[in-house]
């Protein structure tokens, strides 16, 4: 299989004014692409149409050569999992955050809490915190650290990230990098679309990914695709 994920002639409309976009890129199992374009050009709703939050026009996304179509919403969602700028987290304490779609799933909290990621994962992103600290008293950087650390537990297939490391110092946003590209690297395949800044990009290069980058200002295909 040459891609794990494929967009082909994905079109669809934003919220403004503006022709449709559509677009081609295909990403290998293992690396990132990136997404640029300028503000407001329809790169968070590239992200929502893939993860079919927000409707397309035409065009297919197909998840290790399987058509989206093939999929349930529910079903696409859970594998191609949409992490947005301002996550929203439950009302209780980090524990709660980490469980609670664990709950649906009938897996016990002990174990997603004793599972080594879930413990590597808060140490790296979130030292010193408790698991019982109150998650509404966690600095906003914190909390979307905290939802972070949730989609990577749910493991899907393809993280689709908007904005990971914005409004976080150089040295969170590398240690958010380095939980990204160790998540990558725990398993053959997985991937991750990201909007993000170039910085980004050099940095997960220097950690051993593989990046390309679908410009929505540019002409709509990845690197991979010349
Ligand atoms: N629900 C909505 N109602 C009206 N317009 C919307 C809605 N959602 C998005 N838009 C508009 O659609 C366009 C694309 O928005 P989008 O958030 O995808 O851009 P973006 O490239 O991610 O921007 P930025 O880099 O500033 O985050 C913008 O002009 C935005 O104002």
């Amino acid at each position: 299989m040459k891609y794990l994920i494929e967009l082909q002639n994905l079109s669809f409309q934003t919220g403004g004014a503006g022709p449709a976009i559509t677009v081609s890129a295909g990403l290998p199992a293992g690396s990132v692409l990136f997404i640029s374009g300028p503000s407001g050009v329809g790169k968070t709703t590239l992200l929502r149409t893939i993860s079919r939050l927000h409707g397309s026009i035409s065009g297919e996304v197909y998840l290790d050569g399987q058509s989206w179509a093939s999929y349930s919403v529910f079903q696409w969602r859970r594998l191609v999992h949409y992490f947005p700028q301002k996550p929203v987290l439950f009302s209780g304490t980090v524990r709660d955050n980490l469980t609670i779609p664990f709950t649906v799933a009938r897996v016990s909290k002990d174990v997603v809490l004793n599972h080594d990621r879930a413990k590597r994962l808060l140490t790296l992103l979130l030292p010193g915190k408790s698991p019982e600290q109150d998650a509404s008293t966690l600095s906003g950087g914190e909390s979307s650290r905290l939802a972070l650390i949730r989609a990577l537990l749910i493991e899907p297939a393809v993280l689709l990230l908007d904005e990971p490391t914005a409004h976080l110092d150089r040295k969170t946003g590398t240690l958010v990098l380095q939980a990204l590209a160790g998540w990558l690297n725990e398993q053959p395949r997985r991937g991750i679309i990201m909007v993000s800044h170039g910085n980004d990009a050099a940095q997960l290069v220097e950690m051993g990914a593989s990046t390309d980058i679908l410009n929505l200002g540019g002409r709509g295909k990845g690197a991979w695709d010349k």
